[in-house]
C-alpha cells in the first residue's frame, strides 16, 4: 500500500480529515485538481464573510449615536476589495500545501479517479491505500430557465465573491444564503441588488418567520425582493442582464448572480468502478469496505462545519474509534446583517417567540433598538430544546447555546436556572424560556 488513507479531494473537510489521520500516525495523502483549500477558502465562506464587514462595521457605526458623526465619507471599495485578495491569499495555495506539507500530508496534484477498491489513478499514475474518503464537493446548479445556460457572462458565487467591481445593479436569482449575503455585500459596498425568490421568503430551507423577517431587514437597506417569483426567461440585451418573470415583469441588471443551489461532484470519480451508481452513506459516513465520503459531495446541510464533522467522525472510526454523526443539532447561520441564525427543528409541539428590543443590550446597541426587526423563537418537545432560531445583531454567536442545549438534551428546568450575563443578547432566553415552561404547562 501507497498510503493508509487517500483523501479525494481538498477541501476545508478533506484537509481536516486528513489532519486527523496524519495526527493519529496514519500515512495520507490529499488529491486536489485545483486549490487546497477548496471552495470555503477561495470562492466561498471566507471571501463571502470578508465583502459583507465592512458594510456590517459601517453600519453598525452610524445606528450609534457619537460614532454616527464620524463617519463622513463613503466606503473604500478598493480598501474592501483588496481585503479580499487578502483573505484569499491572492487565490494562491502554496501556504495551504505548506501547512498540509508539514502536517506529514502528502499532496498529489490532479484530477483524481478512483480505479477499484483502494485504488485511486490520478495524472496517469495509480495509487493505492486501504480507504478512501471522496471529498470532492459540489458545484453550483443552474436551473433549466429558458435562455439561462446559454448566457454568456452571468456569475454564479465564484465570480461574485471574486468581483473585481461593485456592480451598478445586481440581479440575483435565488434567495438562499449566498442570494442574501452576496445582495446585501454589493448595495453595502456601493451597488445596488435585486432578488428573485422561487419561495414565499428568502432562505427557503429555514424557518418562515426567520426568512421573512431577513426580508424586512433586506429591503431596509434598499435591496428589491421578488418573492413567490420565478424566472420564465433570461437575456442579455442592450447591455444588460433581463430577468422575465412569471407574470410578464422584467428585471435588469448590468450583472447576474445564479444562486440557486449547488449538487454534489460526483461526476467522473470512478464510483462505477467501486460497483456503486451512487454515494449513499450509513451513519459512519461509510459508503462501503473502505470507502468513505464528507462534505457537500453528501450531506444533509452543505456547510463547511458539517463537512469537517463528518471528517472528524471518519477520522475517528478509521482510526479504530467508532462513532456515527447526530445531525439533531446542525447551526446555521447567515451573515447578514442582522444574521440570521438557526439550529435544529424549525417546528415542534411548543414553539415561542420573544422580541430583541426588549432585552437592555438592544437599546446599548442601537438608538433605533426598537424599529429593527429582531426575535428569538424557541422550538420544544415540551420538556427539552429540540430547536431555535434568531435574527439579530451577532444572532450567529449568541445562538449556540441553544446548539449546545439541543445537543446535548438539556432538560427545560436546567435552562431557565442558565445564569445569563446582564446586558448581553443572550438574556433573550430567559423571558424565552419563562415563556416556554408556561406553554408548555411546566412553569
Ligand atoms: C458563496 C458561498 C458562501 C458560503 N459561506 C459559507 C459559510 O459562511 N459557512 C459555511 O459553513 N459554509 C459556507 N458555504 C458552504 C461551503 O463553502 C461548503 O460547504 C464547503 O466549501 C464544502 O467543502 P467541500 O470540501 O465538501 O467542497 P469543496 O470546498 O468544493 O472542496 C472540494 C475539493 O475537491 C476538489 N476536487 C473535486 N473533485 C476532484 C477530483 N476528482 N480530483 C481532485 N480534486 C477534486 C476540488 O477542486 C475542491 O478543492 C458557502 C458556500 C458558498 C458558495
Ligand atoms: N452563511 C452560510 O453558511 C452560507 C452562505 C452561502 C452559502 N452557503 C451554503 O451554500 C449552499 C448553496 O447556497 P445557495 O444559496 O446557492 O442555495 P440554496 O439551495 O440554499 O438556496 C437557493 C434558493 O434559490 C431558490 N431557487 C431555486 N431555483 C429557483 C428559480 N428557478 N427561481 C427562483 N428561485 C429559485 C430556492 O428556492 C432557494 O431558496 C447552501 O446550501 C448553503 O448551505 C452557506
Amino acid at each position: 500500500m501507497d498510503y493508509d488513507v487517500i483523501v479525494l479531494g481538498g477541501g476545508a473537510p478533506g484537509e481536516h480529515c486528513a489532519a486527523r489521520l496524519a495526527e493519529g500516525g496514519k500515512r495520507v495523502a490529499v488529491v486536489e485538481r485545483e486549490r487546497v483549500g477548496g471552495e470555503c477558502s477561495y470562492w466561498a465562506c471566507i471571501p463571502s464573510k470578508t465583502l459583507l464587514r465592512p458594510g456590517e462595521a459601517l453600519a453598525a457605526a452610524r445606528r450609534a449615536p457619537g460614532a454616527a458623526q464620524a463617519v463622513t465619507g463613503p466606503l473604500d471599495t478598493a480598501a474592501a476589495l483588496a481585503w479580499r485578495d487578502f483573505m484569499v491569499s491572492d487565490y494562491d495555495d502554496s501556504g495551504a500545501v505548506k501547512w498540509a506539507e508539514g502536517e506529514g500530508i502528502d499532496v498529489l496534484r490532479g484530477h483524481g479517479r478512483l480505479a477499484g477498491h483502494g485504488r485511486v489513478t490520478v495524472a496517469g499514475h495509480t495509487h493505492t491505500a486501504e480507504h478512501v474518503v471522496v471529498a470532492t464537493g459540489s458545484d453550483p446548479f443552474v436551473p433549466p430557465v429558458p435562455g439561462l445556460r446559454e448566457l454568456p457572462g452571468f456569475w454564479t458565487s465564484r465570480e461574485a465573491t471574486g468581483m473585481t467591481a461593485v456592480p451598478r445593479h445586481l440581479l440575483v436569482l435565488g434567495g438562499g444564503p449566498v442570494g442574501v449575503e452576496m445582495a446585501q455585500a454589493v448595495t453595502r459596498l456601493g451597488g445596488s441588488a435585486s432578488i428573485v425568490e422561487g419561495m414565499d421568503h428568502l432562505l427557503s430551507r429555514e424557518p418562515r418567520p426567520l426568512g421573512t423577517a431577513l426580508g424586512t431587514a433586506l429591503a431596509a437597506d434598499g435591496v428589491g425582493l421578488h418573492l413567490g417569483r420565478m424566472a420564465s426567461a433570461a437575456r442579455y440585451a442592450d447591455g444588460e442582464f433581463v430577468l422575465e418573470l412569471s407574470g410578464g415583469e422584467l428585471l435588469r441588471g448590468d450583472r447576474l448572480l445564479v444562486a440557486t443551489g449547488r449538487r454534489p461532484r460526483v461526476h467522473d470519480i470512478g464510483l462505477e468502478t467501486v460497483g456503486l451508481e451512487e454515494l449513499r452513506l450509513d451513519t459512519r459516513c461509510n459508503a462501503r469496505e473502505g470507502l468513505w465520503a464528507v462534505g457537500d459531495v453528501m450531506t444533509p446541510w452543505p456547510l463547511t462545519h458539517v463537512g469537517k464533522y463528518q471528517a472528524r467522525v471518519v477520522a475517528s472510526n478509521i482510526l479504530g474509534r467508532p462513532r456515527t454523526v447526530d445531525y439533531s443539532a446542525v447551526p446555521r447561520v447567515t451573515y447578514t446583517d442582522p444574521e440570521a441564525a438557526a439550529v435544529g427543528a424549525a417546528d415542534g409541539p411548543v414553539t415561542v417567540t420573544v422580541p430583541l428590543s426588549q432585552v437592555a443590550r438592544t437599546a446599548t446597541y442601537t438608538r433605533s433598538y426598537d424599529t429593527e426587526p429582531g426575535f428569538l423563537t424557541l422550538v420544544s418537545d415540551g420538556t427539552r430544546l429540540t430547536g431555535a432560531y434568531a435574527l439579530g445583531p451577532a444572532a450567529g454567536e449568541w445562538l449556540q447555546q441553544a446548539t449546545l442545549a439541543v445537543r446535548a438534551r438539556v432538560p427545560l428546568e436546567v435552562l431557565e436556572d442558565v445564569i445569563q450575563p446582564f446586558p448581553t443578547f443572550s438574556e433573550a432566553f430567559l423571558e424565552a424560556l419563562l415563556r416556554l415552561r408556561a406553554a408548555a404547562g411546566r412553569g
